[in-house]
C-alpha cells in the first residue's frame, strides 16, 4: 500500500479567524543572534484539537510553543489566540516542560495545590479543591509522596507530578513539551490514555512537542512535521483513528504504516539538520 494515499496530507494553511479556530500562527519568525529559528510558519488550531510537533532537535519546536505560551514574541508575523494577539502567559494556557515545572520548595501536595489557587479565586469551594488535590494525587499514584519533597523523587515521580499540577489547575490549552520523556513504558502508557480521557471528558485543546512518533500518533488529530532548522511546517497528516483509542491501535496496519509514513518524514529531517552543522 502506498502510506501517503492512506492519509490525509494538507497543505499547511492559516485561515480568517472563525469560531472554532483557536490560535493562529501566521507567518511567524524568530531568529536568536545569528541563529534563524523559525522560518515563516503558519497554521491554525481548531477547538478541541490535539496537535504534536515533530521534528529534529533543536529545530524550533519549544520557540513555537512558547510564543503561544506568552513567554516570547515573534520577531515577525504574529501568534493570535481567540483572534487577539498573544501578549504573556495566562491560566488559560497550562504549560508542561521537559524539566518538569515543579517548585522545589513545596511539596507534593502542596505543589498541586498551588495549581488551585486561582480557580478558588475563581470560585471553587475548599471541599472541591480538597478533592481535586486529592484525585490527582491518587491518578498519579502519589500517595506515599504527598509530603515529599521534589528533590527526594525519582524523575518518572517528578514528571507525574507535574502533570498533576498541571492538570489540576484546568486550563483550557494544554501545551506539552515532551511531558512523558522520563517516564517507564507503562506508567507513559497509563499517563496517555489518561490524557485521552482528560481530552474527552473536559474538552480540553493540546500542543505537544514530542520525538515518539508513536506517541504523537496515539494522541494526536493532527500532526505537523517540523523541517530542520530554520523550522517550517514540512507536512501535515491527519491522523483518522476515532477519539476512542485504545492500545490495540498500535497494532494495526493503519497505525503501522502511518508510523512508518512519519517515521521517514522526521528521518529526512534529521539527516538535513546533520548536514547543516
Ligand atoms: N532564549 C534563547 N536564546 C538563544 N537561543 C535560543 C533560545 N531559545 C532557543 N534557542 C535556540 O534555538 C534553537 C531551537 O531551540 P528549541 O528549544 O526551540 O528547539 P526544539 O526543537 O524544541 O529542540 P528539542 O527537540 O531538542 O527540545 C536552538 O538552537 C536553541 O539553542
Amino acid at each position: 500500500m502506498n502510506a501517503s494515499a492512506s492519509f490525509q496530507l494538507c497543505e499547511p494553511a492559516a485561515s480568517a479567524h472563525s469560531p472554532d479556530v483557536k490560535v493562529q500562527f501566521r507567518d511567524v519568525y524568530k531568529t536568536y543572534g545569528r541563529i534563524e529559528v523559525v522560518h515563516g510558519v503558519s497554521f491554525d488550531i481548531n477547538e478541541g484539537d490535539f496537535i504534536s510537533l515533530v521534528g529534529p532537535s533543536g529545530c524550533g519546536k519549544t520557540t513555537m510553543m512558547n510564543m503561544l505560551a506568552g513567554f516570547t514574541e515573534p520577531d515577525r508575523g504574529e501568534v493570535l489566540l481567540e483572534g487577539n494577539r498573544v501578549t504573556g502567559p495566562g491560566p488559560d494556557r497550562g504549560v508542561m516542560f521537559q524539566d518538569y515545572g515543579v517548585f522545589p520548595w513545596l511539596t507534593v501536595e502542596q505543589n498541586i495545590r498551588f495549581g488551585l489557587d486561582l480557580r478558588v479565586k475563581r470560585g471553587m469551594s475548599k471541599e472541591e479543591k480538597r478533592e481535586t488535590v486529592e484525585k490527582y494525587i491518587a491518578l498519579m499514584r502519589l500517595g506515599d509522596f504527598r509530603d515529599a519533597w521534589p528533590k527526594n523523587l525519582s524523575g518518572g515521580m517528578r514528571q507525574r507530578l507535574a502533570l498533576a499540577r498541571a492538570y489540576a489547575a484546568n486550563p483550557h490549552f494544554l501545551l506539552m513539551d515532551e511531558p512523558f520523556g522520563a517516564l517507564d513504558a507503562q506508567t507513559r502508557s497509563a499517563m496517555h490514555d489518561l490524557l485521552l480521557g482528560i481530552m474527552q471528558s473536559e474538552r480540553k485543546t493540546a500542543l505537544l512537542i514530542t520525538h515518539s512518533v508513536e506517541e504523537a500518533i496515539y494522541l494526536s488529530n493532527r500532526i505537523l512535521v517540523i523541517s530542520a532548522r530554520p523550522s517550517r511546517v514540512v507536512e501535515e497528516i491527519r491522523v483518522p483513528f476515532s477519539d476512542q483509542r485504545d492500545r490495540e491501535l498500535l497494532d494495526t496496519h493503519e497505525f503501522i504504516e502511518m508510523r512508518r509514513h512519519l517515521r521517514d518524514l522526521v528521518m529526512q529531517q534529521y539527516a538535513q539538520q546533520q548536514e547543516l552543522r
